[in-house]
């Protein structure tokens, strides 16, 4: 009876099941357990442990070969949560501007960020992997029955065996009093065996003073004869005495025997009381463990009960998570989506799945509790009434193990979910959009000079020497020959003349083989921004800046000839995500000329419900907790905290804020205005900076390029 002598022992630390990102099953080896209790047994001698020895740390050790004496120890994680947060330095780079132009600061790009950017990447396909699908969620439903349906068993197994160990337990008791009213009924034979004795003895006493006295006569009449021969009567006595004297020692003989007896039953009781002492002694015991088996059975019993109840609540849950999630994918319709998943996962998030999820996790551990307990039950049952009453539960055991396994399995899954949770949103990797979309427009272009023989051309115009403008228009200049479009750039010394500027611009305007004009902003404080942007002719106006423009896209049924690169490229991102944006609450926040307007017309545009917050707004954070979307614009690094994201946002990240690094080789490094750490908890999709919008913008400049050059030589 092997199970018998397994003694199974658990250890469970868990603080309780706050959202506890607690476990990281890194091994693998444990998705592959088959429901075996022989593989269950192989199991506990692999090692699953941590791999991570830095802030992820679980520990889940379970060793020991032969006997099932399993270890499962638990630990809670700690995790970083650093942000750089509004109390960092912002870098000053003598720009100056307000934090409303929206125009976001800059800074040269660095080869490393953009490796851990990539890096990052490849973590978040995996996790976005993991969220469960609906079947999955059904899977785990019907592993929540299967549960339940265990459980039962478990508990009817135990009512059964607490019936059985407490009738046992009557009738020990009943045993043993009854052995103690033996020992009581000798006791008190012996008690009357000494009172008889007593009567015996006295006249033992008395017989033996008789025979004295018979004697004594016997003596007298011996004497007197000497002295007076043949006197009758002195024979008459002597014979007499003689005769007293045959009596006194047949009576005397008599008690002694009586006597003898007496005390010879007396010591034959004694023994007996012993005996039944003993048996008595022993009758007690029984019944006292009998009692502690109750005992123990009854609180088995109790667990298993409490189980069913959890399990059948969690049915329960599970059903209503499942009509939930399945009304609102309905609904939504995006369940295969890339951001559909993610949102999906913080869907089940909100409607409580993980917890669930979670629950159930738990639930394995209870069962292996339960196991544990089976099978000490067993060991009581196995002493106190009937062996054979474990081997018939086997299956039940067994069917624990495999649930026990599964739950496990469970558990992994809920792990990578919880795992997944540090950073739950989808990376939005505008890097990776630029480079398709610069591919399409390349394609399209080498197409366009195949059929008219037109090059695109792309007239940039860069007044001052910032450093910053000079890598971006270098960088425009890049992403124009990756596509095949011409470039032509002017550069103007920082104190040239607001007329010198629009002079290019006209002859710009005029040259037919420049399709669009940008002219980097800022300019120097001495020209007048409005009157250079106004004076791009709007048919060129790539940037999207010309008021005309700017009035189309406000306006309904109207159309502008080009949308501003930056607000279109973070449009583009949601629609390359398939987020949906008809009927979402977005909030702007930033209500610049070049991105926040634009972005918020754009949004409206999309039939989203539109707010701005800006400078002036009261309650920022409030209004931005209600956003379904979020584009920030306003060149602050981290001022957009996780408390101002609603769980499941989609966060677009305009900001490209150099902050102090000195880690960094140029001395500083770039954030977004969101703060990613945070945010990127609570969010479904986040834009990351760098690798975000702003190469979504450029892209977006090769594209009105291209739609220039298209609309001005009248193809498709
Ligand atoms: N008339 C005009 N039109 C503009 O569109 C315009 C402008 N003036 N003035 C300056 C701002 C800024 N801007 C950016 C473009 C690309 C990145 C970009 O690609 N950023 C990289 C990082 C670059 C780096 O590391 O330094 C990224 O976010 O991954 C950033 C910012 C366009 N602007």
């Amino acid at each position: 009876m092997a199970l018998i002598d397994t003694a199974a022992t658990m250890i469970f630390t868990s603080s309780s099941s706050s959202t506890a990102r607690l476990l990281l099953f890194n091994n693998t080896k444990l998705h592959k357990f088959p429901n075996t209790l022989s593989n269950f047994r192989r199991s506990t001698s692999l090692h699953f442990g941590t791999s991570s020895p830095t802030s992820r740390t679980i520990v889940t050790h379970c060793s020991s070969s032969s006997a099932s004496v399993c270890i499962l120890k638990i630990s809670r994680g700690t995790f970083k949560t650093a942000c750089q947060g509004n109390d960092s330095v912002p870098f000053i780079n003598g720009n100056g501007r307000d934090v409303e132009s929206g125009d976001t600061k800059n800074a040269e790009s660095s080869k490393e960020e953009m490796k851990n950017d990539s890096k990052e990447k490849g973590e978040e396909a995996e996790a976005v992997a993991v969220a469960p699908t609906l079947d999955e969620l059904k899977e785990l439903l019907q592993k929540a029955h299967k549960e339940l349906e265990i459980a039962q068993l478990n508990s009817i197994m135990f009512e059964d065996k607490a019936q059985r160990i407490s009738e046992a337990a009557i009738a020990l008791k009943d045993k043993a009093l009854n052995a103690w009213d033996d020992v009581n009924s000798a006791l008190i034979s012996i008690e009357e065996i000494v009172k008889e004795e007593g009567p015996v003895k006295e006249s033992i006493k008395r017989a033996k003073m008789a025979l004295s006295l018979a004697e004594a006569r016997h003596q007298v009449a011996l004497e007197s004869e000497n002295e007076n021969l043949n006197s009758l009567e002195e024979e008459e006595a002597l014979l007499a005495a003689q005769k007293d004297m045959k009596e006194c020692s047949a009576k005397l003989e008599d008690c002694e025997k009586a006597l003898i007896r007496l005390q010879n039953r007396k010591d034959e009781v004694q023994k007996e009381v012993v005996t039944l002492n003993d048996i008595a002694e022993k009758a007690q015991t029984d019944a006292l463990k009998a009692e502690e088996d109750v005992a123990n059975i009854m609180l088995l019993a109790e667990e298993a009960v409490a189980l069913e109840l959890e399990a059948l609540k969690r049915v329960n849950d599970a059903e209503i998570v499942l009509q939930k999630a399945e009304k609102v994918l309905q609904e939504r319709g995006e369940s295969t989506s890339r951001h559909g998943r993610a949102t999906f996962s913080v869907l089940l998030f909100q409607i409580g799945f993980y917890a669930i999820a979670e629950a159930l996790g738990l639930a394995a551990v209870k069962a292996l509790v339960a196991i544990s307990a089976i099978i000490a039950g067993g060991r009581l049952v196995g002493m106190s009434i009937d062996p054979k009453l474990l081997v018939s539960n086997f299956p039940v055991i067994m069917g624990s193990l495999g649930l026990l396994i599964a739950g496990k399995t469970i558990m992994v899954a809920v792990v990578a979910i919880q795992v997944n949770n540090e950073t739950l949103a989808t990376v939005i990797d505008g890097k990776r959009v630029a480079k398709d979309i610069r591919e399409e427009i390349a394609v399209e272009i080498s197409r366009m000079k195949e059929e008219i023989g037109i090059v695109p051309g792309l007239a940039v115009i860069l007044v001052g020497d910032r450093k910053d403008s000079a890598t971006y228009v270098r960088n425009k200049k890049k992403a124009c020959d990756s596509v095949g479009i011409n470039s032509y750039e002017v550069r103007l010394a920082e104190d040239s003349t607001e007329e010198e500027v629009l002079n290019h611009i006209s002859k710009f305007n005029d040259d037919p083989s420049v399709h669009g004009i940008l002219v980097q902003l800022p300019l120097p404080s001495h020209m007048n921004e409005q009157n250079v942007l106004n004076a791009v002719c709007i048919e060129k106006d790539v940037d999207g800046f010309h008021p005309l423009n700017i009035g189309r896209l406000a306006m309904r049924g109207r159309e502008p000839l080009f949308v501003p690169c930056t607000p279109k490229g973070c449009i583009e991102l949601l629609h390359r995500y398939d987020i949906p944006i008809k009927g979402k609450r977005a909030v702007v926040i930033g209500r610049s000329n070049i991105v926040g307007m634009p972005a918020a017309l754009l949004l409206q545009r999309e039939d989203a419900t539109v707010s701005i917050v800006h400078s002036r707004t009261k309650n920022p954070e409030e209004i931005t907790r209600q956003a379904d979307i979020i584009i920030s614009a306003v060149g602050q690094p981290n001022m957009v905290r996780g408390s101002w994201v609603k769980p499941g946002a989609v966060l677009i990240d305009v900001g490209i804020n150099p902050v102090e690094d000195p880690e960094c080789a140029r001395g500083y490094r770039l954030v977004g205005d969101i703060c990613y750490e945070e945010a990127s908890k609570v969010a479904s999709a986040i834009t990351p900076v760098p690798g975000g919008v702003g190469p979504m913008t450029i892209a977006m400049l090769l594209s009105n390029t291209l739609l220039s050059a298209k609309r001005i030589h009248n193809l498709r």
